[in-house]
């Protein structure tokens, strides 16, 4: 075959041929206009193709979405909008309870003509979705990503938040298990100081306590003792707090919304909070190095000596900060420096004070459960007099009261879960189309007779205490007078703690691949916390208390 005949069976060959022939002919112009032409009409031809690809790909997965869908049970659908002109956050919790009572535990509901809504309230179903779906819905991802910057520690795929999720979990489970017990004396006596402060203006709100109780513990977790002092603790407080209650609403928009003036004011916030973290970040590591520098010294004299430093606190090992620094990505640019730890800041005050303020109420309304723990503290406290350290292990009607207080916390609470990328298969044979959204009315499932008793919706921590000589889960006597003779005579060796992660129905801190990785230390410091206040302080119950209101009084009782 001659080269020109290639030329014309080909759409180059053609441009080729017909600008070598326009050259021959001298009309330049009407050629270049020709293939500017062609080859616009070519791009026109590629990008429709391109479209009705993805639209067909889309339709595809639409209707396997439907198709799918069909087999979960649910409400039928009102409109093309589905049922989602029917939630709202305030009803959101009532809309599952029902439709769970009438479709069973596994219910379906549409957002939007493709996005579906798949609610699970069976304990196996619930612990084996949690288990197979790993990923979470983007948008809790983007709540963060606006207010603090990329994340690799709650971010929406799995795959990105695995290694520093490990990393945490280490630095948890190891150091801060070690300290935990060592913090809140400081603690207790840093927000005694500050809470006693405002009460002498007047009352006070136990929700605000609870608040900075659990900011406090967080601070000097995560920033070791020189949070304690820092001036700017009050003011880095009362900005995460703000920031924490917009997080939401401007993730919500689809859009960044840069034409509203609140937004900007919002940024403005999250950028004085970011300076604030680095500013504690550096003054931790400036004390650190100061610390570093003059232990070299000693250690240099004084051969394998512990070395105590001016203030006191043991150095650097000491300073939680340094580990943490290590959750920061430093190869991935996008990524703030002390995002992570702004994240875990905002999280576990969150959470932590929700879990102090129940706490809290629930004390003031069980005054016998209260004399029984104190009553405990001080058994365990005469028992190792010798340690410093108090053993919250030990306490068990205590440990077993911050579970009951946490399983009773009040509704509103979701698990969220999503499968990016597969269909997730349940034993049960229903399939979940990749891209649902997966929830688990935690609230629910925690109050639900059949996983925990006739007494679900009940205060009894003695659900969590069994007895260890029948060797089954034998619920103690709560009318016992609990005493300090009483209790000793009983020894607490002859119960045993139900661990209650061993039900299912437990989901507090979540289950599965993207569980809680600070359960074990917010247990542990909440516990510990309580043991020292309950041993100086007893919460009485005021009128208001009655109603489950948040007034706070701890009186002394020493
Ligand atoms: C009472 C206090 C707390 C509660 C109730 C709580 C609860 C939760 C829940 C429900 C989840 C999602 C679990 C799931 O989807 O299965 C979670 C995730 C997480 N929590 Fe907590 N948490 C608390 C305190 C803390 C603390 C103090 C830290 C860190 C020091 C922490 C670190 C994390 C992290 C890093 C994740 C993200 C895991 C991931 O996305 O893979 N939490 N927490």
């Amino acid at each position: 075959m001659k080269p020109c005949e290639i030329h014309q069976r080909t759409l180059l060959g053609a441009i080729l041929q017909s600008r070598s022939e326009a050259f021959d002919s001298g009309e330049n112009s009407h050629l270049l206009r020709d293939l500017a032409t062609r080859e616009y009409n070519a791009f026109l031809w590629f990008a429709l193709i391109s479209i009705t690809v993805l639209l067909l790909g889309e339709v595809v997965r639409l209707l396997r979405v439907w198709v799918k869908a069909k087999k979960i049970p649910g409400p039928p659908c009102p409109s093309f909008y589905g049922h989602c002109k029917l939630i709202s956050r305030e009803n959101f919790t009532d809309l599952l309870a029902e439709s769970h009572e009438k479709y069973g535990s596994l219910v379906k509901l549409w957002l939007g003509p493709t996005q579906l809504l798949v609610s699970i309230t069976d304990p196996m179903l619930i612990k084996e979705m949690l288990l197979k779906a790993a990923d979470k819905l983007p948008l809790s991802g983007r709540a963060f990503h606006l207010a603090f910057g990329q994340s690799s520690l709650f971010a929406s795929s799995f795959d990105k938040v695995q290694k520093k999720r490990k990393l945490l979990g280490q630095e948890l489970d190891g150091m801060l298990l070690e300290r935990a017990d060592l913090i809140p004396e400081k603690v207790i006596a840093s927000f005694m100081d500050r809470i006693q402060k405002i009460m002498a203006k007047g009352n006070i709100d136990c929700k605000f306590v609870s608040q900075h109780m659990a900011f406090t513990i967080m601070g000097a977790t995560f920033f070791g003792d020189d949070f304690l002092a820092w001036s700017k603790a009050a003011v880095y407080e009362e900005l995460l707090m703000m920031i924490s209650k917009d997080a939401c609403f401007w993730a919500s928009y689809n859009v960044t919304p840069f034409w509203k003036q609140g937004f900007w004011r919002y940024q403005r916030l999250c950028s004085k909070l970011k300076c604030l973290t680095q500013d504690i970040f550096q003054q931790c590591q400036k004390n650190c190095n100061i610390f570093h520098h003059r232990d070299q010294i000693v250690q240099n004299e004084t051969l394998n000596i512990q070395i105590e430093t001016a203030s006191g606190a043991k150095s650097c090992s000491d300073a939680v900060f340094q580990d943490f620094s290590k959750l920061g990505d430093h190869h991935n640019a996008t990524e703030e420096p002390c995002g992570n730890i702004m994240r875990m800041m905002l999280h576990g005050c969150q959470t932590t004070t929700g879990l102090i303020d129940n706490m809290l109420s629930r004390l003031a309304m069980h005054p016998e459960i209260q004399d029984k723990i104190y009553s405990e503290i001080v058994m365990v406290g005469k028992e190792s007099l010798e340690h410093d350290q108090q053993d919250v292990y030990k306490m068990l009607l205590l440990l077993a009261t911050v579970y009951e207080s946490a399983r009773l916390l009040p509704a509103g609470r979701f698990l969220q879960r999503c499968s990016l990328k597969h269909d997730l298969s349940l034993h049960t044979g229903v399939t979940i189309p990749a891209g649902a959204v997966l929830v688990v009315p935690v609230h629910l499932v925690q109050m639900d007779d059949s996983s925990w008793g006739p007494d679900a919706s009940k205060f009894n921590p003695y659900r969590f205490l069994s007895n260890a000589r029948k060797g089954s889960d034998v619920v103690l006597d709560t009318s016992s007078t609990g005493s300090l003779e009483e209790l000793k005579a009983r020894r607490f060796s002859s119960f045993v703690f139900s661990d209650p992660n061993d039900n299912a129905a437990f989901l507090l801190f979540g289950s599965g691949t993207r569980a809680c990785v600070g359960q074990r230390f917010v247990i542990q410091q909440v516990a510990t916390l309580f043991a020292s206040l309950l041993k100086k302080y007893e919460r009485r119950p005021r009128a208001s208390d009655i109603a489950m209101s948040s007034n706070f009084k701890l009186d002394y009782v020493q």
